[in-house]
């Protein structure tokens, strides 16, 4: 799974309640408020501190591993609680081996520190995460990102995407980047990283289930060369409060993207996972775990089309190759 979150808080995302529902968000989980808390996840703050859920992440993690799980690509970056110590006692506990990601999340997460650092700065910052440890630690991230970026892409986002393709040209590592939710936004970021040396090749970019819908945009957006990330898997909700504009596509609308884009020739392009970001999509409160696509949509895949070497290529031949230093 090369997009999760296993220790992470969300509270820069925190959306109020709809009218009425105000006193839903301070008493959040019980079996009758499981469906409410699918269509506003980011409307309970409790919901958004997956950083509480140590011991219950350490359960999910043996279950990934029964299912046939191997690694997980944990995308928290600064802005929203990396805690890297508690990844390593996940991977040491479980034996799933989890890669850490190196930089900066969204604008509104960069601290005023940051934002006044030269793109220099910002570079060495990102490449002593990767070479020499994050946080005060001595624990190495394997990846950058995911690199946070809205849309439009504010100055300092900016400054963060030219330092992140320094980076890479020096490093030959692979980077992962959180779009702005507008269809022109991949394209734009994947501008911006070429400009400064960035390889595309190497980069993925995540949450296109939220992002581009027509199917000539995709291809066009394909064509510029990045991995194509599906990411939501398991995410079903009928208002997406980022945007409201978009309709958050069900997994069955996924599966059938992705059998397009097989078609089309993208099969060695193609990465998904979850993203798993809230409490409630974890098993412990009713949601569908880490193990959703590996139990449930691989099969589902296999009926629609995608073969079992296909399948194989999405869920191990990319990202292995995406994650292999150049
Ligand atoms: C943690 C994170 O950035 N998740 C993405 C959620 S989104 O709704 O696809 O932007």
């Amino acid at each position: 799974m090369t997009h999760e979150h296993l220790v992470m808080s969300f509270e820069c995302s925190y959306t109020p309640p709809p009218p009425g529902d105000e006193a839903m968000a301070e008493n959040p989980f019980q079996m009758q408020h499981m469906h409410w808390l699918r269509q506003h996840p980011y409307s309970c703050r409790e919901n958004l501190f997956l950083s509480q859920e140590t011991n219950a992440l350490r359960d999910e993690l043996l279950a990934y591993k029964k299912a046939g799980g191997g690694t997980i690509v944990e995308n928290t970056t600064t802005g929203i609680d990396r805690d890297l110590p508690a990844l390593q006692q996940l991977a040491k506990d479980t034996g799933v081996h989890i890669i850490a990601g190196a930089g900066y999340y969204i604008d509104c997460t960069h601290t005023e520190a940051t934002k006044k650092m030269s793109v220099e700065k910002l570079t060495n910052s990102i490449v002593n995460e990767v070479l020499h440890g994050a946080d005060g630690t001595d624990i190495r991230c394997g990846v950058i990102g995911e690199i946070g970026t809205g849309w439009p892409i504010t100055e300092s986002e900016k400054k963060v995407l030219r330092s992140t393709a320094h980076a890479q040209a020096q490093l030959g590592c692979p980077v992962i980047i959180h779009p702005g939710r507008d269809p022109a936004a991949p394209a734009e970021v994947v501008r911006i990283l070429q400009e400064n040396g960035g390889d595309i090749s190497k980069t993925v970019m995540s949450h296109l289930d939220r992002t581009i819908f027509d199917e000539g945009e995709l291809l066009e957006f394909a064509n510029m060369g990045s991995y194509l990330e599906y990411d939501l898997f398991g995410t079903e909700m009928l208002n997406y409060p980022f945007n409201l504009k978009v309709d958050m596509p069900s997994d069955s609308q996924r599966v059938k993207t992705l059998a397009f884009l097989v078609k089309e020739g993208y099969e060695d392009k193609i990465l998904m996972a979850h993203d798993i970001h809230t409490k409630n999509r974890l098993t412990k409160f009713g949601g569908h775990g880490y193990c959703h696509i590996l139990k449930n949509i691989v099969p589902k895949m296999l009926t629609r089309g995608i073969t079992h070497h296909q399948v194989d290529k999405i869920l191990i031949d990319n990202p292995k190759r995406w994650l292999t230093f150049k």
